[in-house]
């Protein structure tokens, strides 16, 4: 068994928007470097799971742990601290600054955690060659295709080697044959940096990828089915 501590674990979340309650105490371990797919129908919770666990929203109730530490009490502005430092995010539209360069994109993360131009120049230039996006390096979001625009996004995650990424619907937005090479470069960075991977997906191809999927369904994860020793 490893003795390292588990990357994030959630423990008996429930969620509620004004009187609803969407999650209704979910379980969940993620340990480190694992590629983890959360799936379901629509509706199901996956995004607000998601987003717990990222710090992006309090549970009404349980607990979010990172590497044993409860982040779920921690100030807002804590918690948007550690997800610089600690977390990347690719989500479906990239979500890239239109304004700036795919490489000035990618470097933002180092930047704003106070390394030097050079430093994050180089790393950022380092990671988009791995990805095979050196080319686009310059352009701006409005001159690269949808599968540049997301692999210059997987490298901005990536580019500070955080702990863990959360990726919501990562190639919701492109063809089967771009997502695959996404998800390519998503897992290959992160088996590359040893970061964990949270994703939301609909999609079985992209669901390969991972290492366990979990389906989730009516704001609970559901439990694999078992096979009683008498069925085999
Ligand atoms: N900001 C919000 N305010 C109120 N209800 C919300 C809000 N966000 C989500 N919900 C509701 O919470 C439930 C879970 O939504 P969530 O987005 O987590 O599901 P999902 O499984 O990610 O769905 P999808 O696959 O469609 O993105 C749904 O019933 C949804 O309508």
């Amino acid at each position: 068994m490893s003795d390292k501590p588990i990357t994030l674990s959630g423990r008996a979340l429930r969620h509620t928007y004004g009187k609803d309650e969407v999650l209704h105490g979910v379980d969940i371990d993620v340990q480190p470097g694992e590629v983890v797919a959360l799936m379901g129908p629509s509706g199901s919770g996956k995004s607000t799971l998601l987003h717990l666990l990222a710090g992006l929203l309090t549970p009404s109730s349980g607990e979010v742990r990172l590497r044993g530490e409860r982040i779920d009490t921690l100030s807002e502005s804590a918690r948007a601290d550690l997800r610089l430092r600690r977390m990347g995010f690719v989500f479906q539209f990239g979500d890239l600054v239109p304004e700036l360069t795919l490489v000035e994109n990618v470097e933002l993360p180092l930047r704003l955690t106070g390394h030097r131009r050079a430093a994050a120049r180089r790393a950022a230039g380092d990671l988009m060659a791995a990805l095979g996006i050196a080319d686009v390096a310059d352009r701006r979001l409005n001159e690269v295709s949808g599968g540049q625009a997301q692999r210059a996004a997987v490298a901005r995650a990536l580019v500070h080697s955080p702990e863990i990424v959360f990726a919501d619907e990562p190639t919701g937005s492109l063809d089967t044959l771009t997502g695959e090479q996404v998800m390519e470069a998503l897992v290959g960075a992160a088996r590359e940096t040893g970061a964990a991977v949270v994703l939301v997906t609909h999609e079985m191809s992209v669901a390969a990828f991972a290492d366990r999927d979990l389906q989730m369904r009516d704001g609970q994860i559901r439990q694999p089915a078992t096979v009683s020793p008498t069925e085999l």
